[in-house]
């Protein structure tokens, strides 16, 4: 019974062994199976340490990128806030300008009706000038015409340095009765006295201004006028019309007469008044468009005997309102 009992012990044990012997090849399984996953986990691990250290290096990079993009967005904040200021700045501004661009607009309004009614004022006004203007020329011209369209002045010239006095006195004198005065001049002549009257007589004294005054009235009617020095030699003809050359204040009638044209010409440019001034150089003749012959005034002629001619010629009357004057001035002589 003992070895039964060993018999049953040892089918025990034997059946305990086999069966720690599955256990163990379970838990041998078991441990390869925990080895593999153990060295599958260690080598995800590596792979994890590898990609966490990639992904650390994208993060600090990142990390900078999102720093950078920081700044510059509160920048561009900052930027924004004070592009904001401007807009509101520049809207209330608008506004201010709307306000004062609709003023201006109807203070433009206001002033050009107001220019219109000065235009139109001033269209009446330049009528009435015009009118007037005419009416003063009219006038002017009667009040030449009654005055008489010949007048004879004699002018007595001063003694020159050369010259002496004579003996005898005075060879001349200005009587002062009323009638007369201003008008008439006494010669004497081998005890004779002789008188002669004149439209006006001007003293040794009358400087180139008083005597161009005298004739300047007629410049105004110029179309119809005609100036002739006449005298003997060296009594003053070329000095009264020409002057002396250099000086101004003893400039003669034509520089004078001249003058006044050229003022003139300007003077009544603003009232519609158009003059055409022609200065020809090289005609030396002149005609009018209708191919007579234009006046002609010869205003100078010099000692040598050769003689210069200062032509104002009337051209041609083009309407009332368009004068043209041939101003023909050649320095040859003829
Ligand atoms: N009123 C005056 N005041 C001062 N000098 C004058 C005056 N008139 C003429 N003279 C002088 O007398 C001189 C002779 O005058 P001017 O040459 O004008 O005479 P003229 O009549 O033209 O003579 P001619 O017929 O010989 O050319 C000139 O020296 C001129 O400057």
């Amino acid at each position: 019974s003992s070895q039964e009992e060993a018999i049953k012990q040892k089918d025990v044990l034997a059946t305990e062994v086999s069966s720690l012997r599955g256990e163990l090849q379970q838990v041998r399984d078991e441990r390869d199976r925990q080895l593999y996953q153990v060295q599958t986990l260690s080598y995800e691990l590596e792979k994890v340490k590898e990609s966490r250290k990639h992904f650390s290096t994208e993060l600090d990079s990142l990390t900078l990128k999102a720093n950078d993009m920081e700044e510059k967005c509160s920048l561009k904040d900052n930027q924004i806030k004070a592009l904001e200021e401007q807009l509101a700045t520049a809207e209330k501004k608008l506004q201010v300008s709307n306000i004062s661009a609709y003023e201006t607009r109807t203070e433009y309004k206001g002033q050009q009706k107001f220019v219109n009614e000065l235009q139109r004022r001033l269209a009446d006004a330049e009528y009435i000038l015009i009118e007037e203007e005419r009416l003063r020329k009219k006038l002017h011209n009667t009040i030449l015409e009654l005055k008489g369209n010949i007048r004879v002045f004699c002018r007595v010239r001063p003694l020159l340095a050369d010259e002496s006095c004579s003996t005898e006195g005075k060879i001349f004198s200005h009587p002062t009765s009323m009638e007369t005065s201003g008008r008439a001049i006494d010669l004497a002549q081998n005890g004779q006295k002789h008188s002669f009257t004149f439209d006006k007589v001007f003293t040794p004294e009358a400087s180139q201004e008083e005597v161009f005054v005298e004739i300047s009235q007629l410049v105004q009617s110029a179309l119809d006028v005609c100036i002739f020095a006449y005298g003997q030699t060296g009594s003053g003809k070329t000095y009264t019309m020409m002057g002396r050359p250099g000086h101004l204040e003893e400039k003669g009638l034509i520089p004078r007469s001249l003058e006044q044209i050229f003022q003139t010409k300007q003077s009544q440019q603003p009232q519609g008044w158009k003059y055409e001034m022609i200065r020809d150089l090289i005609s030396t003749t002149t005609r009018m468009e209708n191919g007579t012959p234009g006046k002609q005034y010869t205003i100078k002629h010099d000692a040598n005997g050769n003689t210069q001619v200062f032509d104002l010629t009337v051209v041609d009357v083009h309407s009332a309102k368009e004068v043209a004057f041939l101003l023909n001035q050649p320095a040859n002589s003829r």
